[in-house]
């Protein structure tokens, strides 16, 4: 077994299996406190609840929890290996809210039929949280349950692969074309990959200013083109009048390769054939489509990025979910709507281009970070993220009217 593989596996058992637990923040030693904690004094909230249910969000943990629903459809860049099998990538999202923005979260993974089933599974539940997000489900049924649950929920309903890997993938591709001297109203931009994320990004794309017909998308299948019978009502919104069919067809002369699709699948050759002053996202986790290494050593004029920590400019969704539900659940917001996503974007984008404090150096392992090639995107454990990404959130829900509750004081 590699090095790697054991510390993994050792992380993950050590010092107790998994990553989370819950801890008690009111006193639970004496019978008095038992009596408030329990019976009779519980009784008291849940009159007043009962009464009224937005004061769940003054006696319980509902405001600050968020949770982290999947099926195991779309498990990273794995594939469909299961609800169970999901529980370790949904605890590490469970980590990473508590970590980078102190949001407390359950982590539920959904054995289901059909969409309807898991449908009705998290509505049945999602008055429970504060906000839901959804994690791992493949597409094309994530879009529907998606939208079913933001029309039967009263919380927040954020699909993570989609929007946070979006807001993420637009921020880092803004400023990698800003450095590369590009428009992205200009780029042809290739997107291996026809799923959650790939969908997502591309439409958030074009929102900053992409033109559809010079994005080329490609499934299993190749090249999503007008001829194809066998395309979904999502793939069918890129479908291209063109007669390329290959990744390699697509791909000469292309400024950018966004990959959410699968490890391997991008070549040097295939890399060798894009236009001067490329910017290539391989977003696959955890193998992205082509390793960094082999990509940098066939073009010196590149960017590159990955899903991956331990390579320089990680665009992954870690950089946003945290965040834009700090902001939401700061201002109660009833929704996470697009005045927010593009709220995040310009906030994350903007903290790249600030001085990079000490701290961060550290945790990073580096001397330096400055806006530029390896530094595109800010380091998810700049703390900077919490406060800037967050308020601009917040900000942008009160200003769109979906906030319940006024800014909160700086
Ligand atoms: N860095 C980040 O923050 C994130 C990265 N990702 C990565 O993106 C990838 C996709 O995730 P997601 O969108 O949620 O999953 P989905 O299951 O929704 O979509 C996967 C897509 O990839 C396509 N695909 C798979 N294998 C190939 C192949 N050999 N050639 C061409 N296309 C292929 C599928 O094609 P078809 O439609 O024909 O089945 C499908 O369109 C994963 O690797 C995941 O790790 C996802 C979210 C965040
Ligand atoms: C990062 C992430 O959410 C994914 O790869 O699915
Ligand atoms: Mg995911």
């Amino acid at each position: 077994m590699s090095d790697f593989k054991q510390r993994a596996l050792d992380y993950h058992s050590q010092p107790s299996p998994g990553k989370i637990c819950i801890n008690l923040t009111t006193p639970a030693e004496t019978v008095e406190d038992l009596a408030l904690a329990y019976s009779p004094g519980v009784a008291e909230p849940v009159r007043e609840i009962a009464a009224d249910p937005d004061n769940a969000y003054k006696y319980t943990a509902k405001g600050n929890t968020v949770a982290v629903i999947s099926n195991g459809t779309a498990i990273l860049g794995l594939g469909n290996l299961g609800p169970l099998a999901s529980k370790p990538v949904m605890e590490g999202k469970a980590l990473l809210f508590k970590r980078f923005a102190n949001i407390d979260s359950f982590d539920i993974e959904v054995t289901h039929n059909t969409v309807d089933d898991f449908i009705n599974t998290v509505a049945n539940i999602a008055d429970s949280f504060g906000g839901i997000n959804l994690e791992d489900i493949k597409a094309p049924e994530c879009f529907e349950i998606e939208q079913e649950l933001k029309r039967r929920c009263n919380v927040p309903v954020f699909h993570d692969d989609q929007h946070g890997t979006a807001i993420v993938t637009a921020a880092g591709m803004l400023n990698a074309l800003e450095i590369q001297g590009k428009q992205i109203h200009d780029c042809t931009i290739v997107c291996l990959g026809a799923g959650a994320a790939a969908i997502a990004c591309m439409e958030l794309l074009i929102k900053c200013g992409a033109q559809r017909e010079r994005i080329y998308m490609l499934d299993r299948n190749g090249v999503i083109h007008t001829r194809r019978d066998d395309l979904n009502e999502y793939k069918q919104l890129f479908a291209n009048n063109t007669d390329k069919r290959t990744l390699e067809d697509v791909i000469e002369g292309a400024d950018v390769f966004v990959g959410v699709s699968g490890a391997n699948l991008l070549s040097a050759e295939a890399l060798k054939l894009m236009a001067p002053n490329p910017v290539v996202f391989a977003c696959s986790n955890p193998d992205p489509e082509i390793k960094p290494e082999l990509a940098l050593k066939v073009r010196d004029d590149l960017i590159m990025a990955t899903g991956r920590s331990d390579y320089p400019n990680q665009v992954n969704n870690v950089l946003c979910f945290p965040f834009i539900f700090r902001g939401a659940l700061d201002v109660r917001a009833t929704a996470i709507n697009d005045e927010m996503k593009v709220a995040a974007v310009e906030a994350i984008r903007n903290l790249a281009k600030e001085p990079v404090p000490e701290e961060v150096l550290k945790a990073s392992g580096v001397s330096s970070l400055t806006f530029g090639p390896q530094y595109i995107i800010p380091k998810p454990m700049d703390p900077r993220l919490l406060k800037n990404v967050a308020r601009a959130v917040s900000i942008a829900a009160v200003e769109s009217g979906v906030a319940k509750l006024d800014l909160p004081a700086v």
